[in-house]
């Protein structure tokens, strides 16, 4: 079910560096190279298999942009913070 704005941010405040915009919610995450960003790309992905639930993302070079909402209810739902939850794990392994 879609979250309403007042519950997006709500949630937002256990995630510091995520934000509400245009529907989805956003993170930018700088690592020190290719390497590492691309390595960690991998890492999520399988979290995305595995709770079905996937990214809208981008790469240049040491930088990763995500971007989250759920395409089923045109908004941000809880399985969006489910995804940025584990996300969040995997950046802090
Ligand atoms: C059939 C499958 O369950 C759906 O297409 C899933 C897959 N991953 C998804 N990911 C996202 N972000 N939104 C969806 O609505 C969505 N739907």
């Amino acid at each position: 079910m879609k979250l309403t704005e007042a519950q997006i941010n709500d949630r937002l405040e256990e995630f510091s560096d995520w934000e509400y915009d245009e529907n989805a919610i956003h993170t930018t995450i700088e690592f020190e190279n290719f390497r590492e960003v691309f390595s960690t790309m991998t890492r999520i992905a399988f979290e995305c298999e595995r709770l079905n639930h996937h990214p809208t993302w981008s790469n240049t070079y040491n930088e990763l942009n995500i971007s989250l909402s759920t395409h089923d209810a045109n908004g941000v739902t809880e399985k969006d913070f489910d995804l940025a939850s584990a996300i969040e794990d995997i950046l802090n392994a």
